[in-house]
């Protein structure tokens, strides 16, 4: 499905999609380009985490115009309890089956924990395994401090989007989960944001950092702000698709709105299976080869 050559959305919502993505703007390919040109004009959009095909596909046709493959899968796909165990071997399968089950949109791969940090060589060489899987850019945590790396990957070719404010995979060094850009910090929140930006990256997370703060960096930047817990002035918002569409129990982080109940559409089709199973009731001559 992925080798269309001129695919045309074929989802009965097609008139509700979004022009940066919408049939007038005749995009075959979300590039990093349209992103910054949606900022220029002041279109807002959204990304969304994925990390299989059926959502792919879903979001894609849905008009979701770049989807992350997080480092998220950790704790959403693998059940580890925080993003630091997921490897670069666990994550390339799954960068590999979103990018062959879309058409349009951007498919970004998350560098997890352990794969880039020791400086631009291995930066490189991860980045270089998820784009030979089929990533259209990658995604790193840090700020001032990856500068370098940012600039390595540029450099190379592959589009680089920054992540800066709370980054998970430093939780431990910063103490938990925290929101960040409060009073002195700002500051530094500010000076991460330029230095992404400077090093070449083509957009920014800004994750759990005050709206004031997320939108004065918003303001100042050429390239798109990504929210997640930033307020509502980025130029872009993500979530993580199990929390937005609440197949994800528990209660949820502040920045979550649930759009559906999915968990509960799910266990209930589970134990409508269970229950005609046990009642003799599936399957029925319907179901069954004579
Ligand atoms: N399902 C899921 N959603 C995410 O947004 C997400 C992941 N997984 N895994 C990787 C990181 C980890 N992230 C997280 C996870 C939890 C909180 C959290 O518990 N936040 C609380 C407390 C914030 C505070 O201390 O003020 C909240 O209510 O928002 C925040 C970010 C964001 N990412
Ligand atoms: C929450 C987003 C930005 C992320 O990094 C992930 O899903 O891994
Ligand atoms: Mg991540």
């Amino acid at each position: 499905m992925a080798s269309t050559s001129n695919p045309s959305p074929s989802t009965s919502g097609a008139d509700e999609i979004p022009s940066l993505y919408g049939p007038g703007k005749n995009v075959k390919r979300v590039r990093t380009r349209h992103l910054i040109e949606a900022k220029e004009r002041g279109e807002k959009w959204a990304m969304l985490t994925s990390y299989d095909q059926y959502t792919a596909a879903l979001f894609d046709e849905a008009g979701i115009p770049a989807l992350l493959v997080g480092d998220s899968a950790a704790n959403n796909v693998y059940g580890y309890e925080t993003t630091l165990q997921v490897s670069v071997e666990e994550l390339v399968p799954l960068v590999a089956a979103v990018a062959r089950s879309t058409e349009r949109t951007l498919v970004i791969a998350d560098l997890p924990f352990g794969s880039y940090e020791a400086g631009p060589a291995q930066a490189l060489e991860t980045a270089v395994r998820f784009m030979k899987a089929g990533a259209h850019a990658v995604k790193l945590e840090g700020g001032r401090r990856m500068a370098e790396q940012i600039r390595a990957l540029t450099n190379a070719g592959i589009p680089v989007m920054g992540h800066i404010g709370f980054t998970p995979q430093s939780e431990h060094a910063v103490g938990g989960y925290r929101v960040q850009g409060r009073d002195a910090q700002a500051a530094e929140v500010e000076a991460d944001a330029h230095a992404v930006a400077e090093a070449g990256a083509f957009a920014v997370v800004l994750e759990m950092v005050t709206a004031a703060v997320a939108a004065e960096i918003t303001k100042q930047l050429p390239i798109p702000t990504v929210g997640i817990g930033a307020g509502p002035d980025t130029d872009a918002q993500v979530l993580v698709w199990q929390d937005m569409a609440g197949l994800r129990r528990g209660r949820p982080q502040r920045f979550v709105k649930r759009y559906a109940e999915v968990a509960d559409v799910l266990q209930n089709a589970a134990k409508a299976f269970a229950d005609e199973v046990r009642a003799g009731e599936f399957p029925t001559k319907a179901h069954s080869f004579e």
